[in-house]
């Protein structure tokens, strides 16, 4: 069923705000795209907008979400963030900044195994639409939803945003790990193992451990460590080849979110004392603290213990 909702604004025109534009725009909704590029105000082209969905870096959610707290919405209007990433100086996910800052606004998460170049070819993908407020996310289902687009609604935003954003680190690792060629035995423990240190990150947050067993866990982590249009994984390939992170970055089209993830999470982890020795090693790699032999080592050699899964906070 689709819904009837016209006006659609997408904040952000790089590479996932023009897939999700072109995704909107096959559901026949009115559909007007800003950037900090664009000419046109911000507050005037939201003020008659059923959805607004920021696609920006995580380095612009609050400076977008500060101009939408002043402007003039319509009463019903959704929220939508589709950033995977969290705020350095706060340590914040898009999703609770946009709630501290537009808080009468019901706010959708979205997140899945979304490589935007298959979605842009009209490749099938599937996605998350995850709210507190069932309508809500019910809304964003039907504006998105296509033939070639699956969407799914989630009840765990926060856990759904995590899924998108912890997995970005270890696509670096995987990278890293693919760039060394150290077969697919290497890539599938680093893969399983790093689910479990999402998880235990995750429920810190305050997420279902289940909902990363999902698409926007489980399934990013696979889409982002199984593909070379992934820039998390291209940094973490090219880091294997040589390259410093500069050079890695530079290289890269568009944003690897992981990079900065790493670090904010580091932060966290260090001051809640969560293990994550897999994102740990990648942070200390990518601060040019070690070596990537030396990171195999230490993960390869780190004590001997049960698998555990019955207790995934420890
Ligand atoms: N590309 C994908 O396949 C994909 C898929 C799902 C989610 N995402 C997530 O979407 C977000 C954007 O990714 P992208 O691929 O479009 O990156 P991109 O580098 O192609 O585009 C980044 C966008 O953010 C905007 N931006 C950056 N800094 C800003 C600031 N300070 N103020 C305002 N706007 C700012 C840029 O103008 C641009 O529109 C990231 O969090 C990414 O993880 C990307
Ligand atoms: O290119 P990446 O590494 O930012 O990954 C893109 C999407 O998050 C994949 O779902």
């Amino acid at each position: 069923m689709k819904s009837d909702l016209k006006n659609v604004t997408i904040i952000g025109s790089g590479a996932w705000g023009s897939a999700l534009a072109d995704l909107v725009q096959r559901n026949d909704c009115h559909v007007q795209i800003w950037s900090r590029q664009s000419q046109s105000s911000l507050a005037a082209l939201v003020s008659n907008s059923d959805a607004i969905i920021s696609a920006v870096s995580i380095k612009g959610v609050r400076t977008i979400a500060e101009k939408l707290q002043t402007a003039k919405l319509l009463p019903h209007a959704v929220l939508v963030s589709a950033t995977k990433g969290l705020e350095p100086t706060t340590g914040k996910t898009p999703s609770q900044i946009w709630q501290s800052l537009v808080p009468n606004h019901p706010l959708v998460v979205l997140s899945g195994p979304n490589l935007s170049k298959e979605i842009m070819e009209g490749k099938p993908a599937a996605t998350v639409v995850a709210s507190y407020n069932d309508d809500a996310a019910q809304f964003i289902q039907n504006i998105f939803a296509s033939r070639n687009f699956r969407v799914y609604t989630n009840s765990d935003p926060i856990g759904v945003e995590l899924g998108g954003t912890l997995k970005n680190v270890i696509a670096i690792a995987v990278g890293a790990c693919d760039g060394l060629n150290l077969g697919t035995n290497a890539k599938s423990a680093l893969i399983a193992r790093s689910l479990i240190e999402i998880i235990r990150v995750g429920v810190y947050f305050g997420a279902q451990p289940e909902t990363f067993w999902g698409l926007s866990g489980l399934g990013d982590l696979l889409a982002t460590c199984n593909s070379n249009l992934s820039r998390n994984y291209q940094v973490g390939y090219a880091i294997a080849q040589g390259l410093s992170l500069d050079e890695a970055i530079a290289q890269v089209q568009g944003t690897a979110e992981g990079v900065n993830t790493a670090n904010v999470l580091i932060e966290i982890s260090d001051r809640e004392k969560i293990s994550v020795p897999v994102s740990r090693y990648v942070y200390r790699l990518l601060k040019g603290e070690i070596t990537l032999q030396q990171a195999v080592e230490g993960l390869m050699e780190r004590d001997l213990k049960p698998e555990n899964l019955e207790n995934l906070e420890l």
